[in-house]
Formats: structure tokens, C-alpha cells, sequence
């Protein structure tokens, strides 16, 4: 399928379609990603944390009447639960696993594929031991091999063996995907933060305007599930997306929520539900 992306325009620009649309919805839901929106992109992943006023935010967000507050990130569940409070649902692993209502669901696949992306992360932390900066991060269902800050020429190298490791070890059951300055292994799939954001949102009352705030490709696919009926915000510049709006920076995501939290929650449901006409009986179209 064609995939239909033009350049997103920036976010102040779009401020009329963006009150029409609250103002049409019973709620809100404001999904976030982590990497690149709340938090700055960082040269070691362990020392990634949102911007203060983005931590402020979220939690006064999911405060605010009507609105509901979801994290959907590439990291491990347990890991972006950890980074930053207050959502009332957490999406990890790119959508592999969700917690929402005390529970947490795994996708079934990547659960009876864990044990193989525990082998390929072990095989790889020992193929790439010596690869200056070459991080390994084993997330149980998925695993991500970070070459941020590998020195460019043997950059190749990590890449090829990675792909060795996964072909001899995942066969069909794994892919590998890309993300910024990073190889994502996980399992072969069709299921993505695309099919998460559907998931959590169908827990939401109709009429509920979904947000989407995300800077990577695998947010893309959120994007899709949301737009043209939500809002799909990408941070970062005008490459052309599947979001219709856009921001610069994790510092401009601040502003966005700030607004959503006071404006935005003052005009939801503003012009009452919407009603389709009902089809008139007696009038007929002739083609
Ligand atoms: O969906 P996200 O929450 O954005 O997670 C995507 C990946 O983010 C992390 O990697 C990225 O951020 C790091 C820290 O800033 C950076 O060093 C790296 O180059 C980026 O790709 C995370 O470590 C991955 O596990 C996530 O899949």
C-alpha cells in the first residue's frame, strides 16, 4: 500500500482545526511518546528523562477533567514506567505491551519469542564486546543495538554482524527495524504503537479526540490510527509524515500540553455532540 505522508505543518498553524476538534469531542486522550518528545535525545539511553516542564505536564494532564493520558514508547514497560509519572496507561516495546486497567497484556507472538531475543542480545553483547560505545539493550520481547555513538567506520561492521546474529538466530521469526541512531530487533509481526493507540483508545467514551505526539518512524504508525479525526503532532522538522501538525523540540511538546491542559480542556465538548443528520426518506439522488 502507498503510504500517503506530506510535510506536517507547524503546530501554531494549525490551531483553528485543533480548537474545532475539541471543541466537537466529549474527552481527550493525549497519547506520548518518550525518546525525542518528552525527553531530549541523549548519547547514552540510560541517562534519558523527560524536560522538567514536560514532567510537570503530563501529570497535570492526566488531572485535568475529560482527559486521559497514555506513554506509548519503544522502551521496555517496566523502563518508561519508571522515567516518568502520571499516565493512567502505559504502552511499552513499541505496543508489544500494554498496561491499562491493573493489567498488563503482552502480545502473544512476542511473548513465545522472548527467549530468541534473549539469545541474540546475549550473542551480540559478546560479538560487539569490544566495539567502542556499541550499547546492547535487551527489553525481553524486543532489543535494540545502539550505534549513536560507535565511531562511523566500524559502524558497518556492527550493522552486518547484527544482521548475521539475527538471521542465524531469529530465522523468520525476527526482523529488524531502524530508529534514530539505532537497529530494533524484534519479533516479525504486524502489530506496532498504531495498533496500541487503537487499543486504548477503544477503552475511551465515543467522541473522544485522540492526540498523538511522537518524533520517530515507529510513530508513524500512530500517526495513521490517529489522523484525520485526531491530532497527530510530529517533533522534529517538515519531513513529511503522516502528522498533520508539527513542533521543533521535546521543549516546544511543553507548550503544546501546557495548552491542552488549560484552553484545550476548557473547550472540549464545547459545541455539544455530534449528531450526523439523519437521511431524509423522501429525497432521492439521481447519478
Ligand atoms: O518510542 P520511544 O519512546 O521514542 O523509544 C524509541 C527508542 O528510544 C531510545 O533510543 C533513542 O533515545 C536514546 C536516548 O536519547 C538515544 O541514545 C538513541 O539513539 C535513540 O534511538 C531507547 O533507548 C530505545 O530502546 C527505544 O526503542
Amino acid at each position: 500500500m502507498t503510504e500517503t505522508k506530506s510535510p506536517p505543518q507547524p503546530v501554531d498553524e494549525r490551531l483553528p482545526d485543533i480548537r474545532a476538534t475539541l471543541e466537537r469531542a466529549a474527552g481527550a486522550l493525549v497519547c506520548l511518546d518518550f525518546d525525542g518528545t518528552l525527553a531530549p535525545i541523549v548519547d547514552n539511553p540510560d541517562a534519558a528523562a523527560p524536560l522538567e516542564p514536560n514532567r510537570t505536564a503530563v501529570v497535570s494532564l492526566e488531572r485535568a477533567p475529560g482527559i486521559t493520558t497514555a506513554v506509548v514508547s519503544g522502551r521496555a514497560l517496566a523502563d518508561v514506567r519508571e522515567r516518568v509519572d502520571g499516565p493512567s496507561v502505559y504502552a511499552g516495546n513499541h505496543g508489544l505491551e500494554l498496561a491499562r486497567n491493573g493489567a498488563v497484556a503482552v502480545h502473544p507472538v512476542a511473548r513465545k519469542r522472548a527467549d530468541r531475543i534473549q539469545r541474540v542480545c546475549s550473542v551480540l553483547e559478546t560479538a560487539l564486546a569490544t566495539v567502542p560505545n556499541c550499547r546492547i539493550e535487551n527489553k525481553r520481547l524486543t532489543g535494540t543495538v545502539h550505534v549513536r555513538s560507535v565511531p562511523p567506520a566500524v559502524e558497518p561492521v556492527v550493522r552486518r554482524v547484527t544482521r548475521e546474529v539475527v538471521d542465524r538466530f531469529g530465522g523468520d521469526a525476527l526482523e529488524i527495524s531502524t530508529g534514530k541512531r539505532i537497529l530494533e530487533i524484534g519479533p516479525d509481526v504486524p502489530w506496532g504503537k498504531g495498533n496500541a493507540v487503537e487499543l486504548i483508545a477503544a477503552d475511551e467514551p465515543p467522541q473522544t479526540a485522540v492526540v498523538y505526539v511522537g518524533d520517530d518512524v515507529t510513530d508513524e504508525s500512530a500517526f495513521r490510527a490517529v489522523e484525520p479525526n485526531g491530532i497527530g503532532i510530529r517533533v522534529g522538522d517538515d519531513e513529511p509524515s503522516r502528522a498533520s501538525c508539527r513542533v521543533e523540540s521535546p521543549a516546544e511538546v511543553a507548550s503544546v500540553l501546557s495548552w491542552l491542559c488549560s484552553t484545550g480542556a476548557d473547550l472540549l465538548g464545547r459545541s455539544g455532540p455530534t449528531v450526523e443528520p439523519a437521511a431524509d426518506p423522501s429525497s432521492t439522488t439521481r447519478g
